[in-house]
C-alpha cells in the first residue's frame, strides 16, 4: 500500500532561518564572513570571487523576504564557506575558521530540522 505523505509544515522555516544566522554570528570563527570581504585591501578577491557573500548580506536578505524557503537561505550560507575555501589555503587562519564555521552550520541545521 502506498505509504501517506506527511505534509510538508514550511511555515516556520524563515524562523529557523533566523535562528541559524544568528547562531552563525555567535560563533567566535565568525569574525571573516561577519561583513563583505574588503576586495579594495584584499588583492585578487573581486578577480577570483564572482559571487561574494557574507552573515550581514544574508541578514538584509532575510528582511527584504529574499528567501523564500530553507533551501535558498542555505545555498547561500554555503556559498560563503565556498569562497572561503576558494580564495584562502586550508592551513590558514580565516581557512580553518572557514572549515570549522562549515562543520558547526551543518551539525545546527539538521538538528534543527530534525525536531520537527
Ligand atoms: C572571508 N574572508 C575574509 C577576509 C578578511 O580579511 N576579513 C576581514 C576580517 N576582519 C579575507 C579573505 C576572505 O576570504
Amino acid at each position: 500500500a502506498k505509504k501517506a505523505k506527511k505534509p510538508k509544515d514550511s511555515s516556520n522555516e524563515l524562523a529557523v532561518c533566523r535562528v541559524l544566522l544568528a547562531d552563525l554570528e555567535a560563533h567566535q570563527d565568525a569574525w571573516p564572513f561577519l561583513s563583505p570581504v574588503r576586495h579594495k585591501s584584499v588583492p585578487g578577491y573581486r578577480k577570483v570571487i564572482k559571487k561574494p557573500m557574507d552573515f550581514s548580506t544574508i541578514k538584509e536578505k532575510l528582511t527584504n523576504n529574499l528567501y523564500l524557503n530553507l533551501e535558498n537561505f542555505i545555498v547561500d550560507v554555503n556559498l560563503v564557506f565556498n569562497n572561503c575555501q576558494r580564495f584562502n589555503e586550508d592551513d590558514s587562519e580565516i581557512g580553518r575558521a572557514g572549515h570549522r564555521m562549515r562543520r558547526f552550520f551543518d551539525k545546527r541545521w539538521t538538528e534543527l530540522l530534525h525536531l520537527k
